[in-house]
């Protein structure tokens, strides 16, 4: 089957999944030491163990939600999978808002100011790594790194002695936005690469499931459907019947008419298979040359005999329509059946109708006959 465009959106939200789950794993355990750190040479646990600790505990819960929020499986539906990215993106943006809220503290208290490099340090860290691993979702991204990262040269800018490093946080502002936008870009690119490659090898292993003429799969495939579906049936008790159609002296056709003709003769051939035998569980194929197959699972013997007779008479009554005109064509059938009891075996199915066909053809073509019967 090809994948619609609603299977698409499903699968580059699973692939977005995936890739959220991978790259925010580690970031919470960052910011955590990043506030050791800071709060320790700003000594805030002694002079603020309250504050202190309370942020360093917020910071642990919100890195240690990373790793418990499971994600579902790629099963699960669509709007679970977006809810998950929903409240990953809530705790990872909380987080930033945390360290927005740090560094303002940072800068604005002068008790901090043995660690203020070390914060400064840490924003230009935290908001280049968004630029890089939370390209996924590119405005999402950018509000975590303006809460970040914006405190700093909108607190520094107040500070005359601080022009220099406000500047140079300006500009790797831009920097840092710029990156996000490539790697934004890109990774909407490989999306739509894997996209793109997923739909070619659909496209090819349709193909390869396909007879070309006729649009019906062809032998390769049905023998495997014949396999399975036997497999299945076994012990199911449930009926399997296979049919088998050889277009009677295809020969003169192409003789008569041309080879040209003879292969539109073969393709309406299967339009009127497909217009009889139209319950979604039939396999058709074309299985070479004239010979065809129809196999109806869940459908006994005697049913099927009356589905192929009804299809040879409408053959015979109503003649396929060429641009030569009309050509009447006839049909041979050999119908064999499965009880879903005894053991059954495609491959014996098959020499079963196979039999049963070349009993129709024996015994003047143009008619229907069941193994065994
Ligand atoms: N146009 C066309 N002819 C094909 C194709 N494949 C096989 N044939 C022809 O089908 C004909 C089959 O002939 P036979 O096997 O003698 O059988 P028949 O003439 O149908 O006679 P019976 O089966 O005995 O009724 C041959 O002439 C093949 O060349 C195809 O893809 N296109």
């Amino acid at each position: 089957m090809e994948e619609g465009g609603g299977d698409d959106a499903r699968l580059r939200l699973i692939r977005e999944v995936a890739d959220t789950r991978q790259r925010v794993l580690l970031g919470g355990v960052f910011y955590l030491a990043g506030w050791a750190v800071v709060g320790g040479f700003a000594s805030v646990y002694s002079d603020h163990p309250v504050a202190g600790g309370l942020i360093a505990a917020a910071f642990l819960v919100l890195a240690a939600l990373r790793f418990v929020m499971r994600a579902p499986s790629s099963e699960q539906p669509a709007a679970l999978q977006a809810a998950w990215l929903d409240r990953q993106w809530t705790v990872v943006l909380a987080t930033s808002a945390l360290w927005g809220a740090v560094l303002s503290w940072a800068l604005l208290d002068p008790a901090f100011e043995p660690a203020r490099p070390a914060a400064l340090l840490c924003s230009i860290a935290y908001a280049t790594a968004y630029a890089h691993n939370f390209s996924m979702r590119r405005e999402r991204a950018l509000l975590g790194i303006a809460l970040i990262y914006l405190p700093a040269p909108v607190l520094l800018a107040l500070d005359r002695d601080a022009l220099a490093i406000t500047v140079t946080m300006a500009v790797y502002l831009v920097y840092v936005v710029l990156i996000l936008f490539r790697s934004h870009r890109e990774y909407e690119h490989r999306l739509d690469m894997d996209e793109a490659l997923r739909h070619q090898r659909d496209q090819y292993e349709q193909l390869s499931r396909t007879d070309p003429l006729t649009g019906l799969a062809n032998r390769r495939h049905f023998s495997g459907v014949l396999e399975r579906r036997s497999a299945d049936a076994q012990g199911s008790r449930s009926p399997m019947t296979l049919l088998v159609l050889d277009i009677d002296h295809f020969k003169r056709i192409n003789d008569d008419h041309g080879h040209e003709a003879g292969d539109v003769c073969l393709a309406r051939f299967a339009e009127r298979m497909r217009e009889l035998f139209v319950s979604p569980d039939a396999h058709l194929a074309r299985l070479g040359g004239e010979e065809f197959a129809v196999l109806l699972p869940g459908v006994s013997t005697g049913e099927a005999a009356g589905v192929a007779e009804a299809f040879r008479r409408s053959l015979a009554e109503r003649p396929l329509r060429l641009r030569e005109g009309p050509i009447g064509v006839s049909v041979s059938i050999g119908v064999a059946g499965a009880d879903g009891r005894s053991p059954a075996d495609g491959a014996e199915l098959y020499r079963a109708a196979d039999r049963a066909m070349y009993r129709a053809k024996a015994e003047g073509r143009d008619r229907v006959r069941i193994d065994g019967a």
